[in-house]
């Protein structure tokens, strides 16, 4: 049979790794869609609509380390566009393929679904602003040039990449691919940079009495989660968090104290951060949020680890082209602390399943969802938290070893964890998946909760209901941060067909005895989601928030500043 451009990108994108593809179909892709489906290593994923489609395909990524969705021209792209803005901001290489109009109507005829006018290049420039690389195949013959190039750089820079396919090319004759490794291979630490930033910064280390690790979000998307360890157990230290980056250090390990997020830091963090008389930062970002508004940007002297980068505060040195796993090693390598007074940290720990239990039939609390919540942890599970004070109630969660967290803290889109959690079960299907969410959040996608019935995905989503926008009352308040309440247990159901697929479970619960038993349930229902509607008051939400807020919306509201 031919080999086609389809048939080169599907396997291509079999050879990096895939093994779903979420899609919305359109007239522009049908084609190129068969071709992907024609690949017997890959399972095409239908979605609701192409937000959620790009959402779960950043989730995929998170699961497997690259994600890709397909969709129409214009009127799909522009709403997977958004799910590329978080695959760009949270460092994860996701691959937005887009069919685009026959190669013989440019500049001829106006076409449906585009913008009426005879120019067809105006997705491929916006394409551009959110992605590391953005092609378009205008002839069969550049098609393996182009995709190459797009799947090499995405996977180079942990960051987006955009294909634009015309829907004449994907059954268009094209040559087959060569090895996968001219396409993945990492590049190497410059060695006289490695050497000299290894060298720098045991010096500056050395004339140090008191360092503290402070952890990042960019630390696992380079996966450098075990080398790290190997730093940490070299020196000694004790290791702090940011919010972002939960998950990616054992919070069972002896050396692990806490999550650093200012004055909402758990296990004292803030405290030892300032004690530091160095902070060693390892693939960390300081935005207004993990800094809860400016009010917690560390005063210590840095050393900072970046993805290929390392600076040192004094000297003031900076050395580029060094991959921060290289660097880890070989830092590991030449320090050796072990002075560390961690131990005094462990008292500080609380028992998890310590918290206060409500009695059965009182009025539901926010921080009774948490501790059964808590309660509900195993090395198997994988938590999702939502932008809302679900960030506060997953933050404060004390995690097992092996148990797995995700937050999206830097795009922090809200409804983000129903399509990203879709997304990061079909590629780790043995995991307990649960998702902390709002109601407001929930009202953004909960379509997808309709493909989790279908593929039969037994995510346990439990729902804070709150009345509305909490977060944002935390920060501002005004009408508009009230909502109409849904029927969320309902309408979960409502998913459910006679036809086929699996079954959503909707449950209500307005007292600990109803989640408790609604999370048995959740445990043993296997055929499809479950979603427990846990009512609590509108006023209830974490002390945490309330201090953040404060900070937050105190930083939103900074005068202008003078005209120089
Ligand atoms: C796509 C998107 N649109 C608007 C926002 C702003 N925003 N951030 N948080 C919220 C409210 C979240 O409300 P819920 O999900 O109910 O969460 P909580 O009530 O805080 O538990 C909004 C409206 C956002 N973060 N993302
Ligand atoms: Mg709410």
């Amino acid at each position: 049979a031919l080999f086609t451009v389809g048939d080169y990108l599907a396997e291509r994108l079999a050879q990096i790794g895939i093994r779903h593809h979420f899609i919305v179909p359109g007239d522009y892709n049908l084609i190129l869609l068969d071709k992907l489906e024609a690949h017997p290593a890959l399972t095409e994923v239908g979605c609701t609509n192409e937000l959620n489609c790009s959402l779960a395909a950043e989730g995929y990524a998170r699961a497997c380390g690259v994600g890709v969705c397909v969709v129409t021209y214009s009127v799909g792209a522009f709403s997977a566009f958004n799910g590329i803005g978080s695959a760009y901001a949270e460092n994860l290489p996701v691959i937005l393929v887009s069919g685009a109009p026959n190669t013989n109507d440019v500049d001829q005829h106006l076409l449906h679904h585009t913008l009426g006018e005879h120019d067809f290049i105006y997705q491929l420039e916006m394409a551009k602003r959110i992605t590391c690389c953005a092609v378009a195949i205008r002839r069969a013959a550049h098609a393996p040039e182009l995709i190459d190039r797009a799947i090499r750089m995405a996977l180079l820079k942990r960051k987006p990449v955009y294909i634009e396919v015309p829907t004449n090319l994907s059954g268009e004759a094209c040559a087959q691919p060569g090895p996968i490794s001219a396409v993945v291979k990492q590049m190497p630490s410059d060695a006289p940079a490695l050497d000299a930033a290894v060298t720098g910064a045991s010096e500056f280390l050395r004339a140090k009495q008191k360092p503290v690790i402070l952890v990042g979000p960019k630390v696992r998307r380079v996966g450098a989660e075990k080398v790290l360890l190997q730093l940490v157990e070299a020196i000694g230290c004790a290791v702090v968090l940011q919010p972002a980056a939960k998950g990616s250090f054992p919070e069972d390990h002896a050396q692990f104290a806490g999550i650093f997020w200012g004055q909402v830091s758990t296990l004292a963090a803030d405290t030892i951060v300032n004690w530091a008389d160095v902070l060693i930062c390892i693939g960390t970002v300081f935005t207004d949020y993990s800094t809860v508004g400016w009010t917690a940007l560390p005063s210590v002297p840095q050393l900072v680890a970046d993805i290929d980068s390392v600076a040192l505060a004094n000297p003031n040195m900076y050395f580029s082209h060094v991959q921060l796993q290289d660097f880890l090693v070989r830092l590991a390598e030449a320090v050796s602390w072990n002075s560390c007074t961690m131990t005094e940290y462990n008292r500080l720990r609380p028992d998890p399943a310590l918290g206060q239990a409500s009695r059965g039939q009182e009025r539901l609390t926010r921080k009774e969802v948490a501790r059964q919540t808590q309660l509900l942890l195993t090395p198997e599970t994988t938590v999702f938290t939502e932008t809302g004070d679900s960030w506060f109630n997953g933050i404060q969660l004390c995690l097992p070893a092996g148990a797995e967290f995700e937050i999206e803290m830097q795009w922090g889109h809200i409804g983000w964890t129903i399509p990203a959690s879709f997304g990061y079960v079909l590629a780790k299907p043995e995991r307990r998946t649960i998702l902390m969410t709002g109601d407001g959040a929930f009202q953004m996608t909960a379509q997808e909760v309709s493909q989790m019935v279908r593929c039969r995905i037994p995510i346990i989503i439990l729902l804070i209901n709150n009345r509305g926008y909490t977060i944002e009352v935390e920060i501002h308040d005004g009408l508009y941060n009230r909502i109409q309440n849904w029927n969320y247990a309902l309408l979960v159901e409502a998913f459910n067909s006679e036809e086929g697929g699996g079954r959503a479970l909707g449950l209500k619960a307005h007292t600990a005895e109803q989640v408790s038993e609604a999370l048995k349930r959740a445990i043993a229902h296997k055929d499809g989601p479950t979603l427990i509607e846990c009512n609590i008051h509108q006023d209830d939400c974490s002390r945490e928030l309330i201090t953040w807020g404060h900070f937050v919306a105190a930083a939103n509201s900074r005068v202008p500043a003078k005209d120089k």
